[in-house]
């Protein structure tokens, strides 16, 4: 007897993203993630999505979720894994059809992010390390923080997130070297000398 056969393949918005071209944007606080990210949207259309920013949005629709993460933040502590991860992941879902590619700014913040991240999402082509000194950094937040509004700019919690960095997301860095796709770049130069950098290392990845 002959069967005819339709195969029902369930469709989970997953499927969107799985092949998708994923950068991961990693440094210090202030180290210039946010300003080279800004420049490669511009230049190669990669959609951004920064990890602080869609905490800094949650917190600001003044939700009951949002009133928790800001506690959290305000003491440069880790808010959960996977409050960052589900919101990271339903940005992509959102911008799957018009997106080249995603930077992935400021995550994974430790190994264990980036491993859930590769369960759930898929593996980086690229790993920036965007490197600057720590005083660099804490001059350049404290600077930004004159206009930046952001709670966390101020010097007790850029000292706590600058410990935090070191302790928690520097070994990030070893970890994905092993797979050899991280490219460091020199932060301390000025924003276009660093953004040369930046974009060779994207070049190459065509
Ligand atoms: N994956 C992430 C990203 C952010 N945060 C929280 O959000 C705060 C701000 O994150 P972010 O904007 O990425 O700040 P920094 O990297 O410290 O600095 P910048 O905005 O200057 O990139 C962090 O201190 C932390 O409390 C987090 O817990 N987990
Ligand atoms: N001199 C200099 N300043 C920079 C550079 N990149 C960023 N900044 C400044 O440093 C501050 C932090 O940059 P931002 O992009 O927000 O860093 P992030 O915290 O890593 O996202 C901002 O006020 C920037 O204007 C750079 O390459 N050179
Ligand atoms: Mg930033």
């Amino acid at each position: 007897m002959a069967f005819c056969c339709v195969r029902i393949r369930s469709i989970h918005p997953e499927d969107k993203i799985k092949d998708a071209k994923i950068i991961f944007v990693v440094g210090g606080p202030g180290s210039g993630k946010g300003t080279q990210c800004e420049k490669v949207v511009e230049k190669y259309g990669y959609t951004h999505l920064s990890s602080g920013d869609l905490l800094r949005a949650e917190v600001a629709s003044g939700s009951e979720r949002g009133k928790q993460l800001q506690a959290i933040m305000q003491k440069g502590e880790l808010v959960p894994l996977d409050t960052v991860l589900d919101m990271i992941k339903d940005a992509m879902i959102a911008k799957a059809d018009v997106s080249k590619g995603y930077l992935i700014d400021g995550y994974p913040r430790e190994v264990k992010q980036g491993e859930e991240f590769e369960k759930k999402i898929g593996a980086p082509a690229l790993l920036l390390y965007i490197d600057a000194k720590s005083e660099t950094m804490v001059q350049r937040l404290l600077k930004r923080g004159q206009t930046s509004g952001r709670a966390d700019d101020n010097e007790e919690t850029i000292k706590k997130r600058l410990d935090l960095y070191y302790k928690a997301t520097e070994p990030v860095i070893a970890f994905y070297e092993s797979r050899g796709i991280v490219r460091k770049i020199d932060s301390e130069l000025p924003v276009d000398e660093v953004f040369k950098q930046v974009s060779q290392a994207i070049d190459k990845l065509k």
